[in-house]
């Protein structure tokens, strides 16, 4: 199973050395590629550790750059504590128990 990231634990991933981003939901390690960019590490460095979609769409990324991100993948983000929130009253409405990683959400709220 993919590893789950929280918007904040990306969100330490914010360095050269260390570069993570969020792309429609999935969470890619930028660090070893960043180098390889065709336009550069210092564009990439602008979303480090950050939600990226917007800014990787913007760009008109070619399939092949697209293709790329299957090597990058380390995991899927869960949705900021907001959202997470909302979901958790859904699913508080419908009696059903609280996930794990739902009280894990909450718990790093606090
Ligand atoms: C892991 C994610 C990314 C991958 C795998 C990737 C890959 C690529 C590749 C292969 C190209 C060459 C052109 C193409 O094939 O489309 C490219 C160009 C470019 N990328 Fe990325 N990219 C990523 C993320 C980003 C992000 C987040 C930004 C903006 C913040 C960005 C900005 C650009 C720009 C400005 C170009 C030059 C476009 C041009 O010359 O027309 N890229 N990227």
């Amino acid at each position: 199973m993919a590893k789950v990231f929280t918007v904040p634990e990306v969100a330490m991933h914010n360095k050269k050395e260390d570069l993570f981003m969020i792309i429609h939901g999935k969470v890619y390690d930028c660090t070893d590629f960043a180098d390889k960019h065709p336009a550069g590490h210092e564009i990439l460095l602008e979303v480090a550790g950050k939600e990226a979609s917007e800014a990787f769409e913007e760009v008109g990324h070619s399939e092949d750059a697209k293709a790329m991100l299957k090597d990058l993948f380390v995991g899927d983000c869960i949705p900021p504590v907001s959202q997470s929130n909302m979901s958790l009253k859904l699913l508080r409405a419908r009696h059903a128990p609280v996930p794990n990683i739902m009280m894990k959400l909450i718990s790093d709220d606090l």
